[in-house]
């Protein structure tokens, strides 16, 4: 799909403005990487089972083995012939009226077809007797491709591998699995009054959360982004974008892109050839948010309240990323929980915390003391994506909602 660049001054709505970025999605191709170092990245080959699941009759429970048809004639005491343990090859009972002791994850002895567990049975003197009599046909065995068949697709290309997939993949012998490849990102704290996470910030400085909350969001999405900090000046701000953006395919800002005299980031980024796409949504939090391209390589500049970068990142980076992957996020909604009014013209990103409730998913409103309020992130999990056009939003309505955990 190909948009043409909005060079206009104008806000643009937040539906323009996804449509945008979802537009300007890159293929970062794919490469093979260690089975564990997997998680959290798209599986990019179809994955077969190798063999039947599970491969061999299983038994599975630790007791006896016998013919039914034993039991069924009244047979209640059965001479142990021996033990079949897991990961020994299958035995055979040479007289059906005797049974084989047999352990969980063990192969079914031939000429059995029915395992009694240790709990309803009494050994005594090499016998087996059965104490309860409630013995089912088939009972206890997990035979040979009840789950699977051989060659069934078991993970389709483009799944996200989480720790589910890392066990199939395993299991199936997977060593090496085709992922695909994560761009590289750089994520850019902006700002003179940010210092370092372990320094004792001056009265009127603060630590660069952002710089951490956007980290573990990528690091969620399986990226591992590097990071970096440039100060309030123009030139030196110019100097070090030049030789990032070299380097990165994705560079994500937080802050000086909203209206201040030291917010000098989209000028910078236009200076050095980057193209503007959107500058301003009509959205809150996140309305100065800028977004451009250069040839491949993809800017998102989000605007520094931390709840702004956060939402941000959530609503505009995740589908940006998942759908340069081919993976589409499916889109989720809640009801609201109580009534909600918000005036201005704008979508309006509640902050919600959800409960499900007879399968139900309910958004109670939190919505925190404003887009600095960066301690209210934790008291929630979502955002409730309420439209511009309207003021007032009943209980009981449904909207689109954006989980972040
Ligand atoms: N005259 C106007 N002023 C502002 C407008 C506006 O439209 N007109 N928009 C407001 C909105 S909305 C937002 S959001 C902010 C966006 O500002 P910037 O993107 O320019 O960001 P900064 O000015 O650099 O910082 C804003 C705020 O965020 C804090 N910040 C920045 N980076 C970090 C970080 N890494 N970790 C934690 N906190 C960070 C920074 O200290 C500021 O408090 O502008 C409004 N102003
Ligand atoms: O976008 Mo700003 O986040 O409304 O504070
Ligand atoms: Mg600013």
């Amino acid at each position: 799909m190909s948009i043409s660049c909005n060079f206009s001054s104008e806000n643009i709505s937040v539906e323009q403005a996804l449509e945008i970025v979802l537009s300007q999605t890159e293929d970062f191709g794919s490469e093979k990487v260690d089975l564990p170092n997997s998680l959290g990245k798209v599986v990019k080959e179809n994955i077969f089972a190798d063999r039947d699941f599970p491969p061999f009759n299983r038994v599975s429970m630790d007791g006896i083995a016998i013919q039914f048809s034993q039991y069924n004639q009244g047979n209640r005491t059965f001479e142990i012939e021996g033990i079949q343990a897991a990961g020994t090859e299958q035995l055979t009972l040479e007289n059906p009226k005797n049974c084989l002791e047999v352990m969980t994850g063990a192969v079914l002895p031939e000429n059995t077809d029915t395992v009694i567990p240790y709990e309803l049975i009494r050994v005594e003197n090499g016998e087996a007797i059965i104490e309860n009599e409630e013995v089912k046909f088939h009972q206890n065995v997990h035979f040979q491709g009840l789950d699977k068949k051989e060659k069934d697709l078991l993970i389709p290309k483009n799944t996200k591998i989480s720790p589910a997939e890392i066990s199939v993949l395993a299991t199936v012998g997977k060593a090496q699995v085709e992922v695909s490849k994560t761009p590289k990102v750089a994520i850019i704290s902006t700002g003179d009054e940010l210092v370092e996470i372990h320094q004792t910030p001056k009265p009127f400085q603060i630590r660069r959360s952002n710089v951490h909350a956007l980290s573990a969001q990528l690091k969620n999405w399986g990226i591992e982004a590097q990071n970096f900090h440039v100060n309030d000046n123009k030139k030196l701000l110019k100097e070090s974008l030049a030789k990032i953006i070299q380097q990165f395919d994705v560079c994500i800002f937080s802050g000086a892109v909203s209206k201040g005299k030291f917010d000098f980031l989209p000028e910078v980024l236009e200076e050095l050839g980057v193209v503007k796409y959107f500058h301003r949504v009509n959205q809150r939090p996140g309305k100065p948010f800028w977004f451009g391209k250069k040839g491949n390589k993809t800017f998102f500049a989000f605007p520094g309240n931390p709840v702004s970068t956060f939402m941000c990142c959530v609503k505009y980076f995740q589908p940006w990323f998942f759908r340069s992957c081919e993976i589409n996020l499916k889109s989720e909604t809640a009801i609201l929980k109580e009534d909600y009014s918000f005036k201005p013209k704008l979508t309006y990103f509640l902050q919600v915390a959800t409960e499900t409730i007879n399968g139900k998913v309910f958004a109670q409103p939190l919505a925190g003391k404003g887009s600095g309020d960066l301690a209210n992130l934790t008291e929630c999990n979502a955002f409730l994506e309420l439209p511009a056009e309207r003021d007032h939003f009943n209980k009981g309505e449904i909207f689109p909602i954006h989980y972040y955990r």
